[in-house]
């Protein structure tokens, strides 16, 4: 049974990088995918936008849907202040074990609650299973035709509060046309678009920008 890549990858992070220390992980994630085999994590360009709408938004509690390998989830995870939780959902098992070890080699395993299972049926339950009143922040990253579908359902449970920021990935390649028409012609958003590329190409790519009005 040969390796996966996210195992090819997590080997790279325990080679080239220090625990304990994310930047050093967030770097040699980055070397790996731009020089070995290229891999979905956002990446460093769209990472730097990423980090920017974390620092402003300095959340208490935050919500990754699509781990992977966990790339994105300790781009955030650093950036947290000191008693915040973020929370990062992902469907795949065997990415979902890669993530953990990668957030783990991180130092960031006390910031971070990686959930298994199906956004859909999970973010009912944010509530009952992590005392979540609502999200400052949302990071969406997984099954591009699930984002209009889970950001509808995250404001039906009363996940989302006046100011909440709704951030998307990849809302140009792979794209999600429906997502994007409702978070930018429905009145309860105020949503903007940062151009960027494809991680670790010159692809064009971005991340909309959506404020949850109440
Ligand atoms: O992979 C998934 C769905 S979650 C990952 C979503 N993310 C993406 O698909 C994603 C894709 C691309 C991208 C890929 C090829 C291109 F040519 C161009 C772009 C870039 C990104 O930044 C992404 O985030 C999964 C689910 C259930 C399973 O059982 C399972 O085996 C796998
Ligand atoms: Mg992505």
């Amino acid at each position: 049974m040969g390796s996966t890549r996210p195992q090819r990858l997590l080997r790279a992070v325990q080679k080239n990088s220090t625990r304990g220390d994310p930047q050093s992980v967030i770097s040699a994630i980055d070397h790996f995918c731009r020089h070995k085999e290229w891999a979905m994590n956002v990446g460093d360009e769209k990472g730097s936008i990423l980090d920017g709408v974390v620092s402003e938004v300095n959340p208490s509690t935050a919500l990754e849907l699509g781990t992977y390998c966990g790339y994105s989830t300790v781009r955030i995870a650093r950036l947290l202040p000191p008693g915040s939780q973020l929370i990062t959902l992902e469907f795949n098992p065997a990415y979902a074990a890669v993530a953990k070890q990668v957030i783990a080699w991180a130092g960031l395993q006390d910031k971070v609650q990686l959930v298994e299972g199906p956004s859909g049926d999970l973010i009912p339950q944010m509530k009952e299973l992590f005392g979540v009143k609502s999200f400052d922040l949302v990071f969406i990253d997984h099954w591009k035709d699930r984002y209009l579908a889970d950001a509808q359902l995250l404001e039906e449970c009363g996940l989302l509060r006046k100011g909440s920021v709704l951030l998307a990935d990849n809302v140009i390649c792979p794209g999600t046309p429906e997502y994007l028409e409702y978070v930018r012609n429905s009145p309860r958003y105020e949503s903007r678009y940062f151009k960027s590329h494809l991680e670790y190409t010159q692809a064009e790519d971005g991340l909309e920008k959506s404020v949850f009005l109440g």
